[in-house]
């Protein structure tokens, strides 16, 4: 009998051109190569520089995310750009794009939207393969039971001319989440919970393997808010074993595989589980019951709390200092904190469920008087979705801003941003200091979690404001 072998060993093993030395690290064979216009221009310029092409161009797909305005062109049908630079980063790529024949995502695409939400809806992320992109959140998609990681911005031009990566192999984590979650628990909130137990250095070194039944349950727009927050908890990778929930979404997706060519792929993906006995380097086991809405109190994701309980009391630096940026008093509750800005969106929970979420929250409620409710759908796939269950109309009817799809106030690189100083209840995955605007608070938190911030205009628990309403 062979050694029982963990799914990251499979798709490792499988992708292997060359092993690690003492040396040299590993070379690994790079299926899916998905590059956005914040970490490309520099990658071409070096292809250029050294009289290479890109190998495999179909192997290879460009979007458009970060920098592009969420507010519709003007009538000079040029998007409002925050500014040149925005501007020259879109456009560059688009440039290199054509001439290199790779096949770009662009706003004027029927299909374009974050990269992370666009790649698994096409059904371009597929389970068995290797996913890189010059990006940290590329983690999104091992939920479809793929190896995928963010790269640096050499690695992406060192993948585009070769189509493979130098890897040194990672270790693996187990994180088991059993039992059942409680009503109005989310994956949002399940990863929050994970990277505040296990700390932002916790999967440092590692690629997380999620499993247990909790994981088991949970359709694949979870998986993925569940996948994608796993570089906060500093892991490589996260990855779910494909099932057939897996295999549902992926037959309605157009670049799957069609008809008998995906029920050949469906029995190679059927074995990328771990075998009984398979060692992993470290295992953390978590009871699903345990797992409250979860909100963070500080300025990164590992400072996650249950929305119930109040801001620490410990005295060293850190938390000291993200107190005083968070101006949050030590004890404090975090429920009944006052709250500017409420953004719904991101590759962590900008998709249709997290869009429902939000609407079955709003209602016919409205925004309370004051806040900026802003709500950018992940993709252009996800906003004809959510418009054609009257979602845009029940968030505009609410008094909230209904957006383009795109990175937006996750980053407010395209001019999306909080003010100096304002509370942001965010769905997005990082709540650094600046991150979301010079000066900006961000509390990280579910999307009903933050529909109902929004709505009571200060930080509540949901399941209080759900039995309020009911009672
Ligand atoms: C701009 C990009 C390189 C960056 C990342 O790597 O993740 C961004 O997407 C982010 O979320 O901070
Ligand atoms: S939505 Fe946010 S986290 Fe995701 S790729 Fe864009 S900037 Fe990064």
């Amino acid at each position: 009998m062979s050694t029982p072998r963990t799914l990251f060993d499979k798709l490792w093993d499988a992708h292997l051109v060359a092993p690690e030395s003492p040396e040299a690290p590993a070379i690994l064979y790079i299926d899916l190569h998905l590059i956005h216009e914040v970490t490309s221009p520099q990658a071409f310029a070096e292809l250029r520089a050294r009289g290479l092409r890109p190998r495999r161009v179909e192997r290879t797909k460009a979007t458009m995310d970060h920098s592009t305005p969420t507010l519709p062109a003007g009538p000079d049908g040029v998007p409002p750009y925050v500014d040149a630079a925005a501007r020259t980063q879109v456009e560059t790529l688009a440039t290199h794009c054509a001439e290199h024949g790779i096949e770009l995502f662009d706003p004027g695409a029927e299909a374009h939207g974050i990269v992370h939400v666009i790649a698994p809806e096409l059904g371009l992320t597929q389970p068995g393969m290797t996913i890189v992109c010059g990006d940290s959140h590329t983690s999104t998609h091992g939920a479809f039971g793929a190896l995928a990681f963010g790269i640096g911005t050499s690695e992406v031009g060192h993948v585009l001319a070769t189509q493979c990566l130098l890897q040194r192999k990672p270790k693996t984590m187990a994180v088991n989440i059993e039992g059942r979650l409680a009503p109005g628990v989310s994956a949002k909130d399940v990863i929050l919970h994970v990277i505040g137990r296990i700390g932002v250095n916790g999967g440092t070194g590692h690629v997380i393997e999620y499993r247990g039944g909790a994981v088991r349950a949970m359709d694949m727009e979870a998986r993925m808010t569940l996948c994608n927050m796993s570089i906060e908890a500093g892991a490589r990778a996260g990855m779910v074993a494909p099932d057939q929930i897996t295999f549902d979404w992926l037959a309605n997706t157009p670049r799957a595989p069609k008809g008998e060519a995906f029920e050949r792929a469906k029995r190679e993906w059927m074995r990328l589980s771990t075998d009984d006995g398979a060692h992993f380097d470290t295992v953390v086991e978590i009871d699903a019951a345990d797992i409250a809405p979860t909100v963070t109190w500080g300025t990164h994701p590992g400072t996650a709390i249950a929305v119930d309980a109040a801001v620490p009391a410990n005295d060293d630096p850190a938390a000291t200092k993200a107190r005083d940026y968070m101006r949050a008093r030590a004890g404090q509750p975090m429920a009944g904190m006052t709250v500017d800005v409420v953004f719904v969106g991101s590759c962590t929970n900008g998709r249709l469920s997290d869009l429902r979420a939000v609407a079955e929250v709003l209602g016919t409620r409205r925004v309370a008087p004051g806040v900026r409710m802003l709500v950018v759908p992940g993709s252009a796939e996800v906003k004809r979705a959510a418009e054609a269950e009257g979602i845009d109309a029940i968030v505009r009817a609410a008094g909230a801003e209904w957006r383009e799809p795109g990175c937006s106030m996750c980053i407010g690189m395209n001019g999306d941003t909080v003010a100096p100083g304002q509370l942001a209840v965010s769905t997005s995955n990082r709540n650094f200091e600046g991150r979301q605007g010079k000066g900006a608070r961000t509390v990280l938190a579910s999307p009903a979690l933050a529909a109902w911030a929004a709505v009571a205009g200060r930080i509540v628990d949901p399941r209080v404001a759900a039995r309020e309403v009911a009672a």
